[in-house]
């Protein structure tokens, strides 16, 4: 006979977990899965490793149980034949002729059988008083509550409404799990062995403490507690773990390192210039005309102050009269004090064409990332003010086809593989280009512009050789590049969405 010990040991945690269920009093191993998460057929595998063992009864019984039959189901609803025939012939009763519908006929035999009625002159005659019968009831009890079992209901009327084809039975095997003194007693050493939370219900310790790691007990997976043995509970590397959140840098902060990062590579050096411009420097000096929509109020940031602005008598000839290299210039008058407003910068253009009349001297190739700012109304892709990247390369002999170039390869490394160029139109550039990367589910999405400075913009600061430059709204490509639906989301220090930006992404 073995030990509770060895019954102990021999039982797998599901079957200490079943032993529980049923010793907290469950008897349905259905209930019993339900109630741990598991399948019933594992339930009843382990029911009868235990009742093997002695630990429960398990008692295998088979049951009938009844159902009713289509018919009987229809019955349940409009009554039985003879029922329906006692409430067409009311107390005056109702000649047989008179019942022809051949479902309601089989009612008359019944009628008199049940003692409901009696037949004579070929007439119903109804017998007075006619309480529903038990199989009525048992119609009523089935069609409320299904399936049920036999010994639950009549078994006389249950026979002759079997005999009716109205309701119909199948065996039905049902167990019953029970513990025994055996399986208690076991049970209760179990919960002893759980010992102050150390150890689980059987024989597994989950703790390993600094004592037993200084003594070594541990070594060899088994620890000795109060004179018993216990095996050290091997780690479940699948359990659900609690979520930690170290700090990280800020995703878009991240991105605009990257893109630094991606200039600094291509050979391109970072310059910075101040947010507040003067007008002449954030539109004149790029051939803006002064009447240019962009200009307006409506679009720009105006300050009340005025700058210094430099020498501007090339500039002025330029915008009148298109200047020395056969441009006709935009007419008009050209206002100096008009250049002299001071502006929030709309945007970095205005800080590399300020470089580049610094340094008029081929090579340059300088990049800024920075905030710019436009009056535009807040919502979800518009913020008023924003980062731009913008880059310039000037050189001996540069093409166009250079510009494409290194626009295709910037884009590339920031993981955009394929980019197209559509026409675009600045008033500074000629040609000019809107690159587009393709982006899997948007399309092709326009992520800034480009092209070649314009004459009428390089000659009046003595800058004799192509200019490339392009500028990129750094949002919207986080917004592509971090998956997110809402611009405003970057500037905000919710840390809701930020906390799922995985800390690794190289973005
Ligand atoms: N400044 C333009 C972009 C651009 C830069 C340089 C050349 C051409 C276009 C913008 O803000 O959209």
């Amino acid at each position: 006979m073995p030990s509770e010990e060895d019954k102990l040991s021999a039982l797998s945690p599901r079957d200490r977990q079943v032993l529980k269920e049923i010793s907290d009093g469950l008897t349905d191993p259905r209930k019993i899965a339900e109630k741990l998460g598991i399948k019933e057929v594992s339930v009843i595998s382990s029911a009868e490793g235990l009742a093997e063992m002695g630990l429960i009864g398990l008692d295998k019984r088979v049951e009938e149980v009844y159902a009713l039959t289509e018919e009987g189901a229809r019955y349940a609803e409009i009554g039985l034949p003879e029922r329906r025939i006692l409430e067409i012939a009311g107390a005056g009763g109702v000649p047989i002729s008179e019942i022809e519908d051949p479902a309601l006929k089989v009612g008359i035999g019944w009628l008199k059988k049940k003692g409901w009625a009696a037949v004579e002159a070929g007439k119903i005659k109804p017998a007075g008083d006619a309480p529903p019968g038990k199989d009525e009831e048992i119609l009523g009890a089935l069609s409320f509550q299904g399936e049920t079992s036999g010994s639950a209901l009549d078994s006389e009327a249950l026979k002759l409404l079997k005999g009716r084809g109205l309701v119909e039975s199948r065996a039905q095997k049902s167990w019953s799990l029970e513990i025994t003194d055996a399986g208690r007693s076991v049970f209760r050493k179990s919960v002893e062995k759980d010992v102050a939370g150390r150890c689980d219900s059987i024989s597994h310790i989950n703790q390993i403490t600094p004592d037993m790691i200084k003594s070594g007990v541990w070594e060899g997976g088994y620890v000795s507690y109060k004179g018993s043995r216990y095996e050290v509970r091997p780690y479940d590397v699948a359990l659900p773990a609690e979520r930690i959140y170290p700090g990280k840098v800020h995703p878009y902060q991240r991105l605009l390192s990257r893109m630094r990062e991606i200039m600094l590579e291509m050979g391109f050096s970072e310059i910075k210039g101040e947010v507040v411009q003067s007008s002449f420097w954030n539109f004149d000096a790029l051939f803006q005309p002064q009447d240019h929509p962009a200009r307006e109020m409506q679009d720009t940031f105006y300050l009340d102050s005025r700058a210094e602005i430099p020498d501007h008598s090339r500039v002025k000839e330029m915008h009148e009269h298109g200047g020395e290299v056969g441009s006709t210039g935009w007419g008009g008058t050209w206002d100096p004090e008009v250049a002299r407003r001071e502006v929030l910068r709309t945007h970095t253009t205005s800080v590399t064409i300020k470089y580049l009349a610094d340094h008029p001297n081929p090579p340059v190739k300088a990049f800024s990332i920075d905030r710019v700012y436009r009056r535009e109304a807040i919502d979800p892709t518009h913020t008023p003010e924003f980062e731009q990247l913008e880059g310039v390369i000037m050189d001996e002999g540069l093409s166009f086809a250079n510009l494409l170039g290194v626009l295709r390869e910037f884009y590339a490394k920031m993981g955009f593989e394929e980019v197209r160029f559509r026409p675009g139109y600045f008033p500074y550039t000629e040609p000019s280009v809107e690159p587009e990367v393709y982006i899997q589910g948007l399309g092709w999405v326009e992520l800034g512009g480009a092209g070649v400075f314009r004459r009428e913009v390089t000659a009046p600061f003595g800058i004799d050789h192509p200019v490339l430059a392009w500028g990129l709204g750094v949002g919207r490509l986080a917004m592509l590049r971090l998956g997110l639906k809402d611009l405003r989301l970057l500037y905000q220090s919710d840390i809701g969405w930020l906390r799922d930006v995985p800390t690794l992404s190289r973005m």
